[in-house]
């Protein structure tokens, strides 16, 4: 089923083009296979589970577009819409009827959501959400989480997870001091932390932002004990409590980790499979934070693509192939298996490795575990697993290339693939040991 995919002359062609052209070759560092080495693939198309390279090589992926790609690429109901939309105009600059249908959507769901600005990237509603915050409570602090990403946001690009911290660069030049002199970096998971934060900053602190299923530094989950200080030392305080969902949204579960968990924000940050592969992100709130937003209120915040007709259109249809199904079931069912596989893997290789799961988000860590923070996720040996990394490329699986990246699984994916995926998997952990 899997094949050898290690032969891709025309991909390491197309790489030495790029780089003359674009920096490093890339138009986002986390893909640029920074950690593990290497040349990173140029692919040409993909269907449901697979991916396909420009030498016709075929893999599993178990990236997705780095979330969005929640039901696989091309399904035919998102195909269909965008089609559709095409026939209209690519973009209006005017308000379309797509734009309420996508929020709609989100207001249904999303528990906390009772309304939503559109956006074009995970990115800008992590800018807006920090600004809505400050705006809306006169204050300037915002906390977050080291190990957290929130897109490359100024005052939040301290401390940062993903590519940031891959490249060994967790805070990026360029960014002035007085962007980050109101952010406190705090410890995942550490609730007295937190306390002793508020209790430093009286009246001080606008929002706490974090993501409430850390994606960013390999999956991490919060404690229960951390959900429930977030919230109730946010509204003590009078703080915002702002959980970025761009990846965990509409992924964890329909409402999000907010619906999974049961904990439920001041403000919200989506992007990723709301767009179902299109550039989209957004922000949303109660309308009493909301009421904040231009034109309604003076926080300002625009944008020329904005609602895109074309990307509204993807994102109604991934909501709605969500809704209406059993996507859910399946993908826990898939991920389950995943996890008990590779767990297995590992075990008969004799690695020092855990797995680490919430929903179909899982990461195979290098450490002996169990992962709670970013001092935890660092102890992971990344030779290791760029060694495993190479392992699996060659042998037709698709994975994220950093340790510190979660590999989603798609309703796309079968039982057979996932198996096929831990047999490779046990074939490379085994030289590992
Ligand atoms: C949790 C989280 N927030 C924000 C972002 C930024 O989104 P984007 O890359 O669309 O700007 C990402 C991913 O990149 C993310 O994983
Ligand atoms: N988990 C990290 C991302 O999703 C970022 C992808 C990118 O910036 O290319």
């Amino acid at each position: 089923m899997l094949a050898d995919t290690s032969s891709r002359p025309l991909s390491d062609a197309a790489f030495e083009k790029a780089q003359k052209v674009i920096p490093g070759g890339v138009n986002s560092p986390a893909r640029a296979f920074g950690a593990v080495g290497g040349t990173p693939v140029h692919m040409a198309s993909g269907e449901g589970p697979w991916l396909t390279d420009v030498d016709g090589n075929r893999y599993v992926d178990f990236v997705g577009s780095w979330g969005p790609h929640i039901l696989g690429h091309r399904h035919p109901a998102v195909m269909e819409a965008i089609a559709d939309a095409l026939t209209r105009s690519t973009s209006f600059g005017a308000p379309t009827p797509a734009e309420t249908d996508l929020a709609e959507l989100v207001v249904e769901a999303v528990p906390s959501v009772e309304q939503v600005r559109m956006t074009n990237s995970g990115t800008e509603a992590g800018m807006s959400a920090v600004r809505l915050a400050r705006g809306a409570t006169g204050r300037d602090k915002v906390v977050k989480f080291a190990g957290n990403y929130h897109g490359h946001v100024d005052s939040l690009l301290v401390s940062a997870g993903s590519g940031a911290l891959t490249l060994g660069h967790p805070s990026s030049p360029g960014v002035p001091a007085g962007c980050t002199q109101d952010t406190v970096v705090l410890d995942y998971n550490n609730p007295q932390q937190l306390e002793a934060a508020f209790k430093k900053y009286p009246d001080q602190i606008a929002g706490v932002f974090l993501e409430p299923v850390c994606g960013n530094m390999g999956v991490v989950t919060p404690t229960e004990e951390f959900l429930n200080a977030l919230r109730d030392l946010c509204t003590r305080h009078g703080a915002l409590l702002a959980f970025d969902e761009v990846m965990c949204g509409f992924r964890v579960a329909y409402g999000g980790a907010q619906a999974r968990f049961g904990v439920t924000p001041d403000l919200t940050m989506l992007g990723k499979v709301i767009g179902g592969g299109m550039p989209v992100g957004a922000y949303g709130g109660p309308a009493e934070v909301m009421k904040h937003v231009s034109p309604v209120g003076s926080v300002y915040q625009a944008g020329t693509l904005s609602g895109n007709p074309v990307a509204m259109a993807c994102g109604v249809a991934t909501l709605k192939a969500l809704r209406d199904g059993d996507v859910y079931e399946r993908l826990e069912a898939l991920a389950a298996r995943l996890e008990a596989g590779l767990t297995d893997a590992i075990e008969a290789a004799g690695v020092e490795a855990c797995v680490q799961r919430v929903g179909s988000m899982l990461t195979l860590f290098f450490t002996a575990g169990p992962v709670e923070n970013l001092m935890d996720a660092q102890k992971s040996d990344v030779e290791r697993f760029a060694k495993y990394f190479h392992g699996m490329l060659d042998r037709g699986v698709y994975l994220p290339c950093s340790q510190y990246e979660a590999m989603f699984v798609s309703a796309a994916h079968t039982e057979e693939l996932i198996d096929a995926t831990v047999a490779a998997a046990k074939e490379v952990l085994g030289t590992l040991a």
